[in-house]
């Protein structure tokens, strides 16, 4: 077990990080934090105005900083963005700070979840499927580097997800 009590959900955009950790949080008693949603709070404007004003570089810093300062909380269910894992010392931050859940989920089933979406500004481009693919190929094996666990969350309903975490959970606590 790791030194705190964190869980870390990582994995693409769509792969239910923010949907399954909050009902993982739920469940387990603990506080639920979605690093986009933390951002949001302690700028005071959305994620695709960031982008707009600072460009993914910017956003990048705001959530790598938001990583360092959440993964020396105790007691969180902490659902990352997608891009988490893209900087060196937040991969370092999330490993040593919790137990670390890759949710595993093929390209084409981010795709159909995220398929008209707004709010994701790296998948407002003519071919967000490409982009998507892209995106999934070159940080798959980040977040396999990352994990402790890692859930295969392309089928199942979320609950059906959020009871395999817990009882995995439970299990590593009472090993
Ligand atoms: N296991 C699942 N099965 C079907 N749809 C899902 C599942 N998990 C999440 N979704 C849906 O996919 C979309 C993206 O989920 P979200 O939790 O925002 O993902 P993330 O935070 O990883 O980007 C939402 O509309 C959500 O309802
Ligand atoms: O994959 C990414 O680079 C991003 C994922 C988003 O979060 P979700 O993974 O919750 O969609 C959000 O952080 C931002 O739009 C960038
Ligand atoms: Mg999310």
């Amino acid at each position: 077990m790791e030194h705190s009590d964190n869980i870390f959900l990582v994995g693409m955009m769509g792969a239910g990080k923010t949907t399954v950790g909050r009902q993982l949080a739920r469940r387990l008693h603990k506080r639920f934090v979605d690093c986009d949603h933390e951002i949001e709070a302690r700028t005071g404007v959305s994620i695709p105005t960031i982008f707009e004003i600072e460009g993914e570089a910017g956003f990048r810093r705001r959530e790598a900083a938001t990583i360092e300062a959440l993964a020396q909380e105790s007691g969180l269910v902490l659902a990352t963005g997608g891009g988490a894992v893209l900087d060196p010392a937040s991969r370092a931050h999330l490993k040593s700070g919790g137990w670390v859940v890759y949710l595993d989920v093929p390209p084409d089933v981010l795709w159909a979840r995220t398929r008209g979406d707004r709010n994701r500004p790296l998948l407002q481009v003519a071919d967000p499927r490409a982009r998507v693919r892209e995106l999934h190929g070159l940080r798959d094996p980040l977040y396999r580097e990352v994990a402790d666990y890692i859930a295969e969350s392309g089928q199942g309903s979320p609950l059906s997800i959020v009871r395999k975490l817990e009882r995995e959970y439970l299990n590593r606590c009472a090993a």
